[in-house]
């Protein structure tokens, strides 16, 4: 396993763009990257679409062999079988998704996911061959009553019991109170809990995987401030939502490293 961390940017388009919505956007978002000469290897581009997208945007990124990764929402913990509204990792896979969200917090907002079902959501996408992009993060409130870091470590800890040292994951670090908010955490507040988890993933899955693993910043990302995360040791890339459905504020998110930080 290479302990090599390609920087990651990864768009969250939640419950927005339609499946036909979903085609043109992603061929512009090919074509503004492909003109700005985007280095590929240099940095990992990847869209979460719904569900009902997928089909359309594994097919045209198959046909045009188009540099940019996909994956779910959200997977079942399951795998089949009599679970109405549920969708299989195998079914994911089976639309060649590389990712799949697992603990994004609003799923356990409005979905009432516990620590438990990501750690079995977790399991059901290793299963199936899939990447976890584990989301942890804390509420405002949390965050009063006990720091930045314990709640996501303790979510961390939780949801990465079946999970053996070598297997590939990300972890994106989302604190709710900086979600769709406008108000991100500082550089400095992500940094932080950066390197609490990135130590956290060496104690449970050893120092190689530990330093292996990419680590997100989510919440209130912008173009104006991407590289002030960029420039921070531990944050290896962003979850992207509400600027992920605007194509040019994505594309110069993605081509971070032209910003100046000054
Ligand atoms: O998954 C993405 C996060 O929820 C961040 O959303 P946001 O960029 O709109 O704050």
């Amino acid at each position: 396993m290479s302990t090599a961390r390609t920087p990651f940017i990864a768009g969250n388009w939640k419950m927005n763009l339609d499946h036909l919505q979903s085609i043109a956007f992603v061929q512009k978002l090919a074509w503004t990257l492909r003109d700005a000469k985007l280095d590929t290897k240099a940095v990992e581009v990847a869209v979460f679409p719904p569900f009902t997208d997928l089909r359309s945007v594994q097919t045209l990124v198959g046909s045009d062999d188009l540099p940019i990764a996909f994956g779910g929402q959200d997977l079942s913990r399951f795998d089949s079988g009599a679970y109405t509204g549920e969708i299989s990792g195998a079914f994911l896979k089976g639309l060649d998704c590389r990712y799949v969200l697992i603990g994004h917090s609003e799923r356990r907002e409005y979905h009432g996911e516990t620590d438990a079902d990501c750690a079995e959501k977790v399991a059901a996408a290793i299963r199936h061959g899939l990447i976890p992009v584990l989301c942890v993060g804390e509420t405002a409130e949390d965050l009063e009553r006990h720091g930045a870091s314990a709640i996501p470590v303790k979510q961390l800890r939780e949801a990465l019991g079946p999970v053996q040292r070598g297997q590939e994951l990300v972890v994106a670090y989302e604190p709710v109170w900086a979600i769709g908010s406008g108000q991100p955490a500082t550089p400095q507040q992500a940094q932080d809990v950066a390197v609490t988890l990135r130590g956290e993933l060496a104690e449970l899955l050893g120092d190689e995987t530990g330093a292996a693993t990419r680590i997100l910043y989510g919440g209130s990302v912008k173009s104006s401030n991407i590289a002030s995360f960029m420039r921070e040791p531990d944050i290896d890339g962003a979850l992207v939502g509400g600027a992920s459905l605007q194509l040019d504020e994505f594309a110069s998110i993605v081509q971070f490293q032209k910003h100046v930080v000054l």
